[in-house]
């Protein structure tokens, strides 16, 4: 039996149509692939992007904030979109599951991830997040978000960038564990888990998206070293 994590980009998830519905559907496609690694006898465990979504969520709270109904903050906006599309895996995996006569459970852990409050990540905006633009919609929108940073994103147009730390450590590991142990499908670390540093015993979210890419093998590495 072999350990598999997937890591689904956001942009797999949300290629052209934004819709939840549409989303869900991409998903579903999706896992119907995964669950033969299930059929075959392997441990699944799910992670995925949000560039896309969390870029989008943040448009949507930036239209509407007003003194009695604020923007939620990024950090908020990835815990949202953890789960938002966990719940797309969640109900599509349980449904293909059911179809294969398998019995088992999937769960989405909200999963923070510990960054350094010195990563020069947070000088140096790197992560693409929600649509693209053109060179005009840039123009425009350089002069209504004057401190939003805007960088071409792979011959594909203009996307804003936030900044990316890498991840340090997955504070949900030992209840992951837990749940991969128990047998259960999980939905982790989605869009690379939510920044966080720690404060004065605390932990603080940051205004930044991690690369699901970095977190995934950083659990993928933390599962060999504890299995
Ligand atoms: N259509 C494309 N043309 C060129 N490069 C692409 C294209 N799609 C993806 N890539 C490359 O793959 C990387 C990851 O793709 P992206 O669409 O951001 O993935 P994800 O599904 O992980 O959100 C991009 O940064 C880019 O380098
Ligand atoms: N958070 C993250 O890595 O998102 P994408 O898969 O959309 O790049």
């Amino acid at each position: 039996m072999a350990k598999v994590v997937v890591a689904l980009g956001g942009n797999a998830i949300l290629s052209k149509d934004a819709s939840a519905e549409a989303q869900r559907k991409a998903v579903g496609s999706t896992v119907e692939q995964l669950v033969n690694f299930i059929e075959n006898g392997d441990q699944l465990i799910i992670t995925h992007g949000n560039g896309p979504q969390v870029g989008n969520l943040l448009l949507q709270q930036i239209a509407v904030d007003t003194p009695a109904n604020p923007a939620m903050p990024l950090d908020t906006c990835g815990a949202m979109t953890q789960g938002s599309i966990g719940y797309w895996f969640q109900n599509a995996m349980k449904e293909e599951l059911t179809k294969r006569g398998i019995n088992k459970d999937v769960m989405t852990v909200i999963t923070q991830t510990i960054v350094d409050a010195d990563d020069p990540a947070f000088a140096n905006p790197s992560k693409p997040i929600g649509p693209f633009y053109d060179e005009v919609q840039v123009a425009d929108i350089k002069a209504e978000h004057p401190d939003w940073n805007l960088m071409e994103d792979a011959g594909r147009g203009y996307r804003r960038v936030v900044p990316s730390p890498k991840p340090v450590e997955i504070n949900e590991y030992s209840a992951i564990k837990t749940v991969v142990d128990a047998g259960i499908v999980p939905i982790v670390s989605g869009g690379g888990g939510i920044p966080v540093v720690r404060q004065d015993g605390k932990l603080v979210g940051q205004e930044a998206v991690i690369d699901k890419d970095f977190s995934a093998a950083k659990l993928l590495s933390w599962l060999m070293l504890t299995s």
